[in-house]
């Protein structure tokens, strides 16, 4: 299990002792990326492997860097599971994080490359319009012909060989949806499945709004770089 962190030494502990109760993960690593609290010392005492980045590169290099680090293990301590398979979650899942179980068995048994999960309405609404997540569906829609239900979701497991297929990835929050395109353009099997999780809504202040407009812009690279073209905002499509 890899979780890409920045300051969430709120709420890594939680994760981290929950993600350490599923059996198939073995190896529970976080990476700190560029945290300016105490994240990376709250996990390691949670009982995480705990690797880091110096300075905040985004949660797609996190990423990346908590794959390599599994694979630094892996060399070291040669075992029957390696390479293993890889399930990435956001650190904010707390103790919902023990329910992840779906995501992880379709890929174990062979007949899913990569499991996306489906998020139950959560506890607190937030305070978006569908703006990023209806440019990254579309997206896919249109890079792909499949159309996701959360395409942004970052709970996701994936075989290691899925993993290779889809380096290197979309920089920052472009991960998710430049990950779905391609990978399905490789002919690889990508799953939707729901899951019993819950984690932290982007709400409605300022830093929120500013945080979809990251989102937007990372979404909006990924499809351009994938020659994807993005399609009008729902709102102006309607009218058309
Ligand atoms: O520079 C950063 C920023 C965030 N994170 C971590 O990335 C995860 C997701 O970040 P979060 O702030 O929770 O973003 P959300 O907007 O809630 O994320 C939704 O949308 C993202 C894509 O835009 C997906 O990556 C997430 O899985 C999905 O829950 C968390 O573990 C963060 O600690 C990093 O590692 N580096
Ligand atoms: O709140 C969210 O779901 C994400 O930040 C995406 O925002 P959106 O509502 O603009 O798609």
């Amino acid at each position: 299990m890899v979780i890409p962190a920045k300051d969430e030494q709120d709420r890594i502990a939680a994760t981290v002792r929950a993600a350490a109760e599923i059996p198939a993960a073995d190896i529970v690593i976080v990476v700190d990326d560029g945290s300016t609290d105490r994240t990376a010392a709250v996990a390691a005492d949670a009982g995480a492997t705990v690797v880091g980045h110096a300075r905040n590169r985004g949660k797609a290099a996190a990423m990346e860097t908590g794959a390599m680090a599994v694979s630094a293990i892996e060399s070291r301590e040669p075992s029957r599971n390696a390479p293993r398979a890889l399930l990435f979650i956001d650190a904010d899942l707390e103790e919902s994080a023990a329910r992840v179980r779906p995501l992880i068995d379709p890929v174990l048994a062979g007949t899913a490359d990569l499991t996306i999960a489906v998020l139950p309405p959560q506890r607190n609404p937030g305070g978006g319009r569908g703006l990023v997540v209806d440019l990254s569906r579309t997206g896919i829609e249109r890079a792909t012909g499949w159309t996701p239900r959360q395409p942004l979701s970052g709970q996701r497991c994936l075989t290691r060989a899925a993993f290779t297929a889809a380096l290197p990835l979309a920089p920052g929050w472009g991960v998710e949806t430049g990950m779905t395109i391609d990978l399905l353009r490789q002919g690889y099997r990508v799953l939707e499945v729901e899951a019993d999780l819950h984690h932290r809504v982007t709400g409605t202040d300022w830093k929120a709004q500013l945080h979809r407009g990251r989102q937007y812009a990372g979404v909006m690279r990924a499809l351009t770089t994938r020659g994807v073209r993005p399609s009008l905002p729902a709102q102006l499509r309607r009218g058309t």
